[in-house]
């Protein structure tokens, strides 16, 4: 259940009265109405709350502005929320052309329309919390105001946006009093940068901490629950340092300021981050601390991208766009056919003649292994890790699959092509939350109805086996050519037999007449096998002759 608000009057009756020096800070303080509602009492994580059948999605409506760079606004938000697994709706108050250079222009969306959006999000979606970043006319403040009066919401997080990060206008100073005298009193938390705290403020200095400190009390006096003051910007500090204030304390946040030039949409990324937590259902103060380490870790992964040739670059906020070892080497596109001669790699039987697994792999790749699998169950993580990235910079410069065995972790630090995964292994669902939709994933599947599971749950592939006896597998159940028939029969996905599998037999099994039946899959009669590319040759050679009789009798 989501806690509800108390509906807030659009005539703001939280007048504070800020003296702006150090001295004297004379308050007259009035809390929002919202101070009453309990928008923290969190009565549960909201996240993935099963409500029946279905999943109750954390939601953040972010009402910002749009950067066609990319890197802030709008864009930041939904990149944000994405890494961060929550939904984003967004209300885009204003369009600006801006680059790593600069911005180049602004366009300011008509208020009644930046209404419409959000009546059309607020009263069809169930939002968690909204964040708002850029609010360049006091008309479009107005309007927000007014919309969340009407929704119930959690929690509101303001990030009074002001100036970019190359010092052009986004909100000039008559934004200021509707921030000071209506949505701040509103904010669960106000995140503000060093210029944008100081216009708050009316123009104090703000060079120290104790700037900072001061400033997180002074803001807090206009009626927020919350204030952060960001110190990304704070010249003489070596560590990147947040002051938070929650009305009774004050903390220092501090964490290593990365050196680089791509820091275009931290505090947007900040802010979202925060109400993706809230969101979430997280207390205020860890969402801070989420948010403070997802922003280090970000920028530490991006701090040598290049994007643009100005002076603020973009960072990535998920993490993605280094993740291509390979990049020059396109990805293998799966397609049933290359499960005609699939070379499953052994660690025992690459040890008995002394070989390395890549130089396994070559060999049987140059023999004419369409696709590949590492099943190595003797080596540690690391070792594996180097053998498997190794072995996708073969594989892909061949145009082969590259698969792991069950170790989904491995396959994706590695940029595999994806995994094979048996009944007791991870649940294929899972796996595929993990992998995504581009890698390819095989089960292991001994009966029908686990052939029809895999085909429901997403897997590309069938492994059906064994197929006979085997001594690679220990306790394997035998299902014979009829058991082998009935899986590939149970499910529209195409299927690889294995299981002592080797030229003698091969052909008897491309045999049974199932058109799903693609390939087999080989252990020992190639990798137990003095010249492993001489024994995969000869196997292929026998498949693409059945293949042919199949074809021909077609
Ligand atoms: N170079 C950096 N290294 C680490 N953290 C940084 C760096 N620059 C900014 N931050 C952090 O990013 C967040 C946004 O801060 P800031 O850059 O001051 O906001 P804005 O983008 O609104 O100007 C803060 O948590 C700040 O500490
Ligand atoms: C649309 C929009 N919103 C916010 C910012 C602030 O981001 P930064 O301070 O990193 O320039 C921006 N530059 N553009």
């Amino acid at each position: 259940m989501l806690a509800s608000a108390q509906p807030l009057s659009t005539s703001s009756p939280w007048m504070n009265f800020l003296k702006f020096d150090k001295t004297t800070v004379a308050v007259q303080r009035f809390r929002s109405p919202w101070d009453a509602r309990s928008c923290f009492t969190w009565h549960a994580p909201a996240s993935m709350m099963r409500d029946g059948s279905e999943f109750k999605i954390p939601h953040v409506m972010s009402v910002a502005g749009s950067d066609s760079g990319g890197g802030a606004g709008i864009q930041a938000d939904l990149k944000t929320c994405a890494a961060r697994g929550v939904y984003c709706s967004t209300v885009i108050t204003a369009v600006t052309a801006q680059n790593t250079v600069g911005v180049q222009g602004v366009h300011i969306l008509p208020e009644d329309f930046v209404a419409k959006q959000m009546k059309a999000v607020l009263s069809d979606m169930q939002v968690d919390v909204v964040k708002t970043g850029m609010i360049p006319s006091v008309g479009i403040a107005k309007v927000l105001l007014q919309c969340i009066s009407e929704f119930p919401i959690r929690a509101l997080v303001v990030d009074p946006v002001m100036v970019s990060t190359s010092g052009d206008v986004l909100a000039d100073s008559s934004i200021l009093p509707v921030f000071r005298n209506e949505l701040l009193p509103t904010a669960d938390i106000v995140t503000a940068n060093l210029v944008e705290a100081s216009a708050l403020l009316g123009g104090v200095q703000m060079e120290t901490i104790d700037d900072m400190k001061f400033a997180a009390k002074s803001i807090y006096d206009m009626g927020p629950r919350n204030v952060l003051v960001k110190g990304g910007d704070l010249p003489a500090s070596l560590d990147a340092v947040d002051i938070f204030f929650d009305g009774k304390n004050l903390y220092e946040l501090s964490s290593a300021r990365i050196n680089t030039r791509n820091t275009h949409g931290t505090g947007c990324a900040l802010a979202s981050c925060i109400a993706a937590e809230l969101a979430k259902g997280s207390p205020m103060l860890s969402a801070i601390k989420v948010a403070k380490r997802f922003i280090e870790t970000a920028l530490v992964y991006s701090k040598d991208i290049e994007i643009g040739g100005g002076l603020q670059g973009p960072f990535d906020h998920l993490l993605k766009l280094k993740n291509v070892p390979h990049r020059s080497l396109a990805r293998c596109l799966f397609s049933p056919e290359k499960l005609l001669l699939y070379a499953v790699t052994n660690s025992g039987m690459n040890e008995k003649w002394g070989r390395s697994i890549t130089d396994a792999v070559k060999a049987a790749i140059e023999g004419g292994a369409t696709i590949v699998q590492l099943r190595e169950k003797n080596l540690e993580t690391r070792e594996f890790l180097e053998a498997a990235t190794a072995c996708v910079a073969i594989c892909r410069s061949k145009g082969v699959p590259l698969l792991i065995n069950d170790r989904v972790d491995i396959a994706l630090a590695c940029d595999a092509d994806g995994v094979h995964i048996g009944q007791s292994d991870m649940p294929t669902c899972t796996a595929r939350c993990l992998l995504g939709s581009e890698k390819i994933i095989g089960v292991s599947c001994q009966t029908p109805e686990q052939a029809h599971r895999a085909w429901i749950d997403g897997a590309d592939y069938i492994g059906c086996g064994g197929v006979y006896s085997t001594n690679t597998k220990a306790n394997n159940l035998i299902i014979g050519l009829d058991g082998l028939k009935s899986v590939c029969l149970a499910s529209n996905l195409p299927v690889v037999a294995i299981g002592g599998i080797n030229s003698s037999n091969a052909c008897s099994v491309m045999e049974i007449g199932v058109p799903n039946l693609k390939g087999v899959a080989v252990v020992s009669a190639l990798f137990d096998r003095e010249c492993i590319s001489t024994e995969t040759g000869k196997l292929r050679a026998l498949l693409e002759e059945a293949l042919g009789t199949q074809n021909g009798g077609n």
